[in-house]
Formats: C-alpha cells, sequence, structure tokens
C-alpha cells in the first residue's frame, strides 16, 4: 500500500515536471495558458452558465494536451534525427496538425459561447459598467506578453 501511494506520488511529480519543460521551453505552450486565462475572465464576467463553464474547461484541456502530445513527438523526433529526415517531417506537421484541429474545434465552440450564447456581450457590458475591469485587463497585457516571450529566455 504505502508503495503504491509513493508510485502513485512519484507518477504525478514526473507529470508535474512534464508540464513544467512545456510551460518553460513552449512559447505555444504558453499563448494556450494566456489565452485560456483571458477566456476564463471573460466567461466569469459574461456570467457563463455552469455547462458552459464545463465545455470551456474541456477546450483548455484538449488543447494544452495537444500541445503537451506534439512537444513529446517533436522531442522525440529531434533526439533521433541529426539532419533532414522526411518521417520526422511527416511525423511533426501530422503532431502540428492534432494540435490545429484541437485548437480550431475550441475556436468554435468560443463563438458559440461567447457571440451565440451572448457571454462575451454580457462579458464588455459589465467592463464598460465597470471601467477598473478594462483598467485592470489593460494593465494585464505587459505581464502576459512578457510571459509569452520572454519566460522561456529566463533560466
Ligand atoms: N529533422 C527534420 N527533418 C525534416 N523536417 C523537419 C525537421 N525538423 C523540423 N522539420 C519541419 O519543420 C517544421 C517545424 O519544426 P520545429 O521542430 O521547428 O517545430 P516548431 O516550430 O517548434 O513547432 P511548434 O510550433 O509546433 O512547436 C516541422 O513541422 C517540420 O515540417
Amino acid at each position: 500500500m504505502k508503495k503504491n501511494i509513493r508510485k502513485l506520488h512519484e507518477s504525478f511529480l514526473n507529470a508535474f515536471r512534464g508540464l513544467g519543460l512545456c510551460i518553460h521551453g513552449e512559447r505555444n505552450f504558453r499563448v494556450h495558458m494566456v489565452t485560456a486565462f483571458y477566456v476564463t475572465i471573460f466567461a466569469l464576467l459574461g456570467e457563463a452558465t455552469a455547462a458552459e463553464a464545463s465545455i470551456l474547461c474541456v477546450c483548455f484541456g484538449l488543447t494544452m494536451g495537444a500541445e503537451l502530445m506534439n512537444t513529446a513527438i517533436e522531442r522525440l523526433c529531434d533526439r533521433q534525427a541529426s539532419g533532414y529526415d522526411g518521417f520526422v517531417r511527416d511525423a511533426k506537421d501530422i503532431a502540428a496538425a492534432g494540435v490545429f484541429v484541437c485548437a480550431a474545434a475550441c475556436v468554435a465552440v468560443g463563438v458559440c459561447i461567447f457571440i451565440g450564447e451572448g457571454v462575451l456581450a454580457a462579458a464588455l457590458q459589465y467592463i464598460f459598467a465597470h471601467l477598473w475591469v478594462a483598467m485592470a485587463l489593460l494593465a494585464s497585457a505587459p505581464a502576459a506578453l512578457w510571459f509569452i516571450f520572454q519566460y522561456g529566455r529566463m533560466q
């Protein structure tokens, strides 16, 4: 029992290590994180329902999970090939297509929820009525950009 718990604990630690590697090393993953952050803020401001919020959570998991898999495939390919390799090219392009398909599906879901269900209009109405929220969102933009473009350069 104790051994099983230790193994489970190690599995979580390994998964968090992989997550940390991706956050640090993959700019596209940080783009997904920042997008998820702002989508969450707008969903809260627009009072998305529990069902809509659940669908958005699935979308975040889908795109970030696909990006993690894509990164794992890219790293294996880079390890395998020293120069140009047609198989590596195909594998990387297919993995990238996997991320693209997931992201495109999530954009479609976002359009349905934010535009179709009026969540974006409600969020904008809230923001215009509370200008400090607009200021806070604007003020967060440089931090978001720094996180996307500079965070990976830190040792
Ligand atoms: N060793 C290789 N042989 C052939 N083509 C390659 C090789 N490495 C990369 N490519 C091609 O270059 C593209 C970009 O590869 P790269 O490893 O730079 O991915 P990336 O730009 O980091 O991708 P992502 O933006 O998804 O993280 C690949 O999709 C593939 O078409």
